[in-house]
């Protein structure tokens, strides 16, 4: 082991040197806060995103340490198209990771494909689904994710949450949508910071030589405000994984540390 780099929003950034020592990572991460969750409260709640998150999850198949019935499953963000359009996110980890490992489908929630023309009952009707997961049960204003797992695209964004985009003020809405997202597809739906930052622990997993510069951006100079800066779930931080020198001062850290 090494050591960690503390950037100023004290996110934990812990470097790899190549794919394959992520996904081994990122599979201990996991399993180590789904034991934590399912001994406090009998589950393990989670939201995935898109992007290259789904094929990073590997290292989950076939492991006997994955309780997968103890698992609730939402997506972080979802682009608004049908379930087995290519652009789905629930498409990819169905693909990548769910069809591969024995998870009940009622545990995954997906989008309301019967609202998919409209935007504003599809995102409120997402956000029924979270309330009835987590307002019921646990009674709180915003949900606590047990776990939520990020991408960051080159831009800075995180989520469907985008530089520069109104969402980014959004203080109330737990799920909101746009209409205009820079990267395709246009029209999506998000989860909110209110609720990313509630968050009991938050991954982003950040592999790829076009991030590095990206990267230092969001850790050294958060008062530019850029999407992936403003991610501050209030214990322990953000942890970040990224691959090969993050070119941010950090060294490579073992995975056990994790
Ligand atoms: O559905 C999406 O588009 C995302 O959830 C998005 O936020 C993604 O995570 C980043 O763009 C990183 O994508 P890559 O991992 O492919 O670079």
């Amino acid at each position: 082991m090494s050591g960690t780099h503390q950037p100023p929003n004290a996110a934990i950034l812990v470097s790899f040197p190549d794919a394959d020592a992520i996904v081994e990572s990122l599979a201990s991460f996991i399993i180590k806060a789904q034991k934590e969750s399912i001994d406090k409260k009998g589950r393990f709640t989670v939201a995935l995103s898109g992007g290259s998150l789904p094929k990073m999850l590997r290292g989950l198949i076939g492991n006997p340490a994955v309780k997968w019935d103890k698992w609730q499953v939402f997506y972080a963000d979802e682009r608004v198209v049908p379930l087995d359009h290519p652009d789905s996110n629930h498409l990819a980890c169905t693909n990548l990771l769910f069809s591969k490992v024995p998870i009940p489908s009622d545990n995954i929630h997906v989008l309301d494909v019967s609202l998919l023309s409209d935007l504003e009952e599809l995102s409120d009707a997402y956000e029924k689904e979270l309330i009835r997961e987590f307002a019921q049960k646990d009674a709180a204003r915003f949900p606590v994710f047990d776990l939520i797992l990020l991408g960051m695209g080159p831009d800075g964004h995180t989520a469907s949450l985008f530089p520069g985009h109104e969402l980014l003020a959004e203080e109330d809405r737990w799920i909101a949508y746009l209409e205009d997202s820079p990267k395709p597809p246009p029209k999506r739906i998000t989860f909110t910071y209110p609720v990313i930052n509630h968050a009991a622990r938050v991954v982003f997993v950040a592999a790829g030589k076009e991030k590095v510069e990206m990267l230092s951006q969001v850790l050294d100079n958060p008062e530019a405000g850029l999407p992936s800066s403003r991610v501050k779930p209030s214990v322990p931080g953000p942890t970040l994984l990224v691959r090969r020198r993050c070119g941010v001062g950090c060294r490579p850290l073992s995975p056990h540390s994790l």
